[in-house]
């Protein structure tokens, strides 16, 4: 796993590391400069044999340093290279004004404008982690503009694609960013490389080592430190063959043996007639998922087309939160309730009785609490009676509709300028339980800030789990996951759930309906296991 670092993190780590001696500014600019033409060396092989023509785009910062680094070792290799500068090189910061002038000893570099004759490579050197607003016309202009050579032309950005906030994923004012093909960043990835619009303008992804040292890697096995942003991906252990630490260590049946109990009971309350089927994935996710045993909850009307559906998941009729209680008993584990309830008095209801479960006398903690869909709009007209409900071993996986009805103040709509990661850690903290916010950029948080990031994006892209109740397959595999006794913290489920369900989604591919993703499991779990 990696740690994810916001631009001033990435500013205060280079300034730490200068400080201390272990490098300088010019010798990280240096590194980083000639890791994106190794980079696109290794992109389009093509480049690297024989002279080509570059233009190159310089910023009034340090990513600009960095293009002049770039068009420099070009050069040397034999290529024609344009540079455009936008801004006065006079007022450059000194890394990036020494690097202009080692440049300019002996190449032109002309004011942002139309390039004459055609180039194989357009390097977007203009703004990295420094861009704090929108971009400037003449900027705007300057990345949109179509470079003679055709489809040929190979795009690269430096760190980022000017015009793309590294922080949010936003492109602030709209429209005004680069499009690349490929994106060098440095050190560690960024949120914004992830978030929102960041990965369709990055294009690829490709993460740099420029020698600042300990890149963040993250150890699987623990859960994030409070306050700290990582990446949801597969880390194999150092010892022991092939099993990963993640996903494999929130995976109980793939490590411990046991009893069925011992893998815990998950209770998944079910909606009425002819509503059963959101209850009826979750609850085959949870099975699936390890779940010892899995037992649906539905209306009493609702047994008998249940009963048709099912055969390993138990079935028990429930009117109600007082008909709830004499059914649940200490050895239930995990619950889930939400998708197909139906929102309203009843729900909310349940959901009290569900959160008021504490561990009974054969259970080391509380029952894990799965909310989604309809347990969380039921408490839009009051968000704050659902947060006095909720305790630490709470999940609520809200989609970005759900999550308005609850933290309007945080919802897509309203959190201009401030980012997905920090509109769901403001929210875990509100509901004093893990939030789970999804999307193809999944971000899951704790109350104390630690957050990890799921992105199913780049070469991990599923637009085919955008179908109805993907979503309640997810809550259920969440139970499923949190149920045995050995499941780890209740964010590092979340991760692992949330990793799981994309490959599963990955290993059917296009025409995947929710049905389907339960079943793929055992094949992720096979793979997992390796
Ligand atoms: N921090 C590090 O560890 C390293 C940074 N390097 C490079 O340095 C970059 C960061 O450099 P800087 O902090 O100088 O930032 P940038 O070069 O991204 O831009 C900074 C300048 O742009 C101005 N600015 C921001 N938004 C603007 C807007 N919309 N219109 C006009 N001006 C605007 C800022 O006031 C500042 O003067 C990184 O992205 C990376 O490319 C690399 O050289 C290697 C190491
Ligand atoms: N384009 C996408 N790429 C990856 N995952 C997606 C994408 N769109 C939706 N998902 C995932 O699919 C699920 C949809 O859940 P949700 O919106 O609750 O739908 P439903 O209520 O129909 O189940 C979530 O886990 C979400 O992260
Ligand atoms: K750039």
């Amino acid at each position: 796993m990696t740690e994810l670092m916001t631009a001033a993190q990435m500013r205060a780590t280079e300034e730490a590391a200068i400080a201390a001696g272990r490098t300088t500014g010019l010798a990280l600019m240096e590194r980083a400069g000639r890791a994106v033409v190794a980079a696109v060396f290794q992109r389009w092989p093509a480049l690297s044999e024989g002279a080509h023509a570059a233009l190159v785009l310089c910023g009034p910062g340090n990513n600009g340093g960095d293009g002049f680094v770039i068009a420099r070792r070009l050069r040397d290799l034999g290529w024609a290279v344009t540079v455009q500068i936008f801004g006065d090189a006079a007022r450059l910061p000194p890394d990036a004004r020494r690097m202009h002038d080692l440049w300019a000893a002996s190449g032109p570099v002309a004011p942002l404008g139309p390039c004459e004759g055609g180039v194989d490579l357009v390097v977007d050197a203009l703004f990295g982690t420094g861009l704090t607003r929108p971009l400037p016309q003449a900027v705007a202009e300057a990345v949109a503009r179509p470079s003679r050579g055709g489809d040929q032309v190979q795009r690269v950005a430096v760190d980022a694609p000017s015009g793309l906030n590294l922080d949010t994923g936003a492109i602030p004012g709209g429209q005004g960013v680069f499009l690349a093909d490929l994106t060098v960043t440095f050190h560690t990835a960024k949120p914004g490389h992830y978030l929102g619009a960041g990965p369709a303008v990055c294009g690829q992804l490709v993460c740099a080592d420029i020698g600042l040292g300990g890149s963040g890697g993250n150890l699987a096995g623990s859960p994030p430190a409070a306050g700290s942003l990582r990446l949801a991906e597969p880390v194999t252990a150092d010892t022991g063959p092939g099993l990963r630490v993640f996903p494999g260590a929130a995976i109980a049946k793939l490590a411990a043996t046991g009893h069925k109990y011992d893998f815990g009971h998950a209770v998944v309350l079910a909606g009425g007639v002819g509503r059963g089927g959101a209850g009826r994935l979750a609850a085959r996710a949870a099975l699936r998922a390890g779940a010892g045993l899995v037992t649906m909850l539905c209306p009493p009307a609702a047994l008998q087309e249940n009963a048709a559906r099912m055969d390993a998941v138990m079935l028990r009729a429930c009117r109600d939160a007082e008909a709830f209680e004499a059914l649940v008993d200490d050895r239930v584990t995990a619950l889930c309730l939400g998708p197909g309830l139906g929102v309203g008095e009843r729900t909310r209801s349940l959901v009290a009785a569900v959160c008021a479960r504490r561990a009974g006398a054969r259970a080391g903690r509380d029952p894990a609490v799965v909310l989604d869909a309809d347990a969380l709009t039921s408490f839009a007209p009051a968000p704050d009676a659902l947060f006095a409900l909720l305790h630490p071993r709470c999940i609520l996986t809200p989609h970005e509709g759900e999550f308005g009805r609850l933290f309007p103040d945080l919802a897509l709509s309203a959190r201009a300028g401030m980012s997905k990661v920090e509109a769901v850690r403001h929210a875990a903290a509100r509901a004093g339980c893990v939030v789970l916010l999804k999307g193809a950029d999944t971000v899951i948080a704790r109350p104390d800030g630690a957050a990890s990031l799921h992105a199913a994006v780049y070469d991990r892209a599923v637009p085919w789990l955008a179908t109805a109740g993907a979503g309640d397959v997810l809550a259920g595999l969440i139970a499923g996951l949190a149920a045995p006794a050995s499941a780890p913290e209740l964010i590092c489920v979340a991760e692992a759930a949330a990793w799981l369900h994309v490959e599963a989604a990955r290993a059917f591919g296009p025409g995947l309906i929710a049905e389907d993703l339960p079943d793929m499991l055992p094949e992720v779990f096979r793979r997992v296991a390796g």
